[in-house]
């Protein structure tokens, strides 16, 4: 029996009316959750992306302004822009679309972002928190495989999963998730000698490599969970994942299309964030007017 889909568009139309459901108690408490998108310079899949990510969120009821600049911008124009936002209360998020123009330093603009805001959890801070199971930010795209791994209802408590990749975006907090749910994790990448030694093994896989074929039927054990983070183009120029679907799907118990798997959880776990960023600034706020009851007031008692 071929692998049952794990239908992302259907996970995030589900969670995106939970988040809309949030969002719209949020601005009936003056507190419209709000996000920032900037784009620096013409690269056409960023185009595509940023156009998504603010359609998203008009489709969930936060406010978006989507800033776009000419890739000459200075780095030091960029940082000011960021740091105006971070100041801005209309807004709950800021994501600064990768990648960045050479003469921009990637790790600077994201640790200009404060930590509050910083929805993409691309931060050292947020990539500390998950190191160290405190609450903040998650990356999207690992968060969102989480997210559709949990959907086939499958508890990961004591299974064996293999993230192919290593990235910081993705393959490493990837890692530390399913670490944080109990899973016995390997982590392969481009020096481990026999990537099917690994993925034989495995009760789920994670393909995050950016090459497609990477994983194909023969690495497989029967019955895996196997979630596709790939986004490559095939000889037609079709967008296709990191994994051989149509091998893979004979052998796996579920598995991710390419397009409609990841992709969209990717998106749809950065308004998650979002709105979560919303609910702790009203939060904060609330208790500045209200303070919790034996709470010490800033300032302490005169
Ligand atoms: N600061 C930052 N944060 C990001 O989250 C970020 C980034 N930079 N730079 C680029 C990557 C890429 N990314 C995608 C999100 C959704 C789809 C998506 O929805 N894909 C659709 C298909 C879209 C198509 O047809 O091209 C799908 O898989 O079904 C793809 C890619 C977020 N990224």
């Amino acid at each position: 029996m071929p692998a049952q889909l794990i239908d992302g568009v259907r996970l995030s139309q589900q969670l995106r009316a939970e988040i809309g459901t949030r969002a719209a108690t949020l601005a009936a408490a003056g507190q419209q959750p709000g996000l920032a998108v900037i784009l620096v310079g013409e690269d056409p899949a960023s185009q595509v992306y940023v156009r998504n990510k603010v359609k998203a969120c008009g489709d969930v009821g936060f406010h978006s302004v989507l800033e776009k600049y000419e890739s000459d911008l200075s780095e030091a124009a960029l940082l000011a822009r960021i740091a105006a936002l971070n100041e801005d209360p209309a807004i709950h998020g800021i994501l600064v679309q990768m990648p960045l123009p050479r003469h921009i330093s990637p790790s600077k603009v994201i640790e200009a972002i404060a930590t509050a805001k910083d929805v993409d959890g691309y931060s050292v801070l947020s990539a500390g928190e998950l190191v160290a199971n405190l609450p903040g930010f998650r990356p999207c795209t690992p968060y969102g495989c989480m997210k559709l791994i949990e959907s086939t209802g499958t508890d990961l408590r004591g299974k064996h999963a293999v993230v192919i990749g290593r990235s910081n975006t993705v393959g490493k907090p990837m890692a530390l998730l399913l670490l944080q749910a109990n899973a016995t994790v390997t982590i392969c990448h481009s020096a481990t000698p026999d990537l099917g030694v690994h993925t034989r093994q495995a009760d789920v896989v994670v393909a995050a490599v950016g090459r497609r074929n990477t994983l194909t039927a023969d690495m497989v054990k029967p019955g895996a969970i196997v979630i596709d983070v790939g986004m490559n183009r095939d000889d037609a120029g079709k967008l296709c994942g990191d994994v051989d679907f149509a091998g893979v799907r004979e052998v796996a118990s579920h598995i991710t299309p390419v397009p409609g798997g990841v992709g969209p959880m990717t998106i749809t776990m950065l308004l998650m964030n979002t709105v979560e960023s919303a609910e702790r600034a009203l939060g904060k706020h609330q208790e500045r007017l209200a303070p919790p009851a034996g709470m010490v007031p800033a300032g302490g008692i005169a």
